[in-house]
């Protein structure tokens, strides 16, 4: 049985469209319905049929919805709850795939105070955005987090984790503080470091640009890919996961002064000590098959 008939995205982007594909190609029978507030974006989605109608307003997108998926960055979450609160059906389910979730919580329960929300991110995703740059397996073996709160009902969050198991994601729940913990670790302070040292490579004048893409095969590349992510999304998450981003920074901070001082005073017991731990969790992460959304730079010598 299908966990809803009438499925509404809001927000045809990466994430958006992936989630259209995917739930045309596990359940063709599912009417979907799309909008954007980008009149260029909503062009293409109906040109690519992302899904059976595109709407041309919040409001008309979720009329006959019976599961809404918000699908924008994170700062714009609120806005968009506000524009479709009155024609949003006493009996749909509000979800979301937001980055962050403490912020954006509050921010759908305060421009939806009698709505049924049952908060969720999807762990997946890319560097690329917009409406073409989504693909129907994009969730596939992820994880999707949800973050239920005493407010949702158990019934919401059970069709809501059925949903994303149908397009093949590994669901897990957890508090939404928690969630903000563990990605800041795991996701938004490293995206934070990879758009600061490529800011500081760009900044050193006596290295040249064409130096910098020149040797750029190795580590830096890496980190070139991340710092391509889309900067209003990721402004969105900074300005909205600061306290746990800020926590996991401090220690950050102190951990770098302590390598700092190991260099400084030739301590090479305590760099070897560090890297070989690392590298054994790098290896645990290859052999649990969770490296997929990593470039395939130098995966031949792993
Ligand atoms: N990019 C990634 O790898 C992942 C992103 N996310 C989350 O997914 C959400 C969307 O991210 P992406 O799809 O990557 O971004 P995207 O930039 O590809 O798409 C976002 C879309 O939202 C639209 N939009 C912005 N404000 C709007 C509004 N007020 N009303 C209607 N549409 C609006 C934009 O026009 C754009 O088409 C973000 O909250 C992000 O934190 C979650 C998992 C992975
Ligand atoms: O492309 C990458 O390396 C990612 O880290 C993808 C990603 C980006 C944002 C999320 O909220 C979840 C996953």
């Amino acid at each position: 049985m299908l966990p809803f008939a009438r499925v509404t995205v809001i927000g045809l982007g990466l994430i958006g469209s992936s989630i259209l594909r995917a739930t045309r190609s596990a359940m063709p029978t599912v009417r979907l319905t799309g909008y954007d507030v980008d009149p260029e974006v909503r062009g293409i989605a109906d040109r690519i049929g992302l899904a059976d109608d595109i709407a041309d307003s919040a409001g008309a997108a979720v009329i006959d919805a019976d599961l809404v998926i918000l699908c924008v960055p994170v700062g714009a979450m609120g806005a968009v709850a506000a524009a479709l609160a009155d024609d949003l059906p006493a009996d749909a389910i509000v979800s979301d795939v937001g980055g962050s979730k403490e912020s954006v919580i509050a921010a759908l329960r305060s421009a939806l105070p009698e709505a049924t929300i049952v908060p969720g991110h999807p762990v997946a995703g890319t560097e690329f955005s917009g409406p073409e740059a989504g693909f129907a397996t994009l969730f596939r073996g992820r994880w999707c987090i949800l973050t239920p709160d005493d407010a949702t009902p158990e019934a919401a969050t059970v069709r809501v984790r059925d949903f994303w198991e149908k397009l093949g994601a590994n669901v897990e729940t957890m508090t939404a503080r928690h969630h903000d913990l563990v990605l800041a670790v795991t996701s938004h302070v490293p995206h934070l470091i990879a758009y600061s040292i490529v800011g500081t490579a760009s900044d050193l004048e006596d290295v040249t640009q064409s130096e910098v893409i020149k040797y750029s095969a190795g580590g830096f590349r890496d980190f070139t890919r991340i710092a391509a992510s889309d900067p209003t999304m990721w402004r969105d998450v900074f300005l909205n996961n600061r306290e746990a981003v800020l926590e996991i920074l401090q220690r950050l901070t102190e951990d770098v002064t302590m390598l700092q001082r190991a260099i400084r005073w030739g301590d090479g017991d305590a760099l070897l000590d560090l890297f070989t731990r690392t590298r054994a969790i790098r290896r645990s992460i290859v052999e649990q098959g969770q490296d997929d959304a990593a470039p395939d730079f130098g995966r031949a010598h792993e």
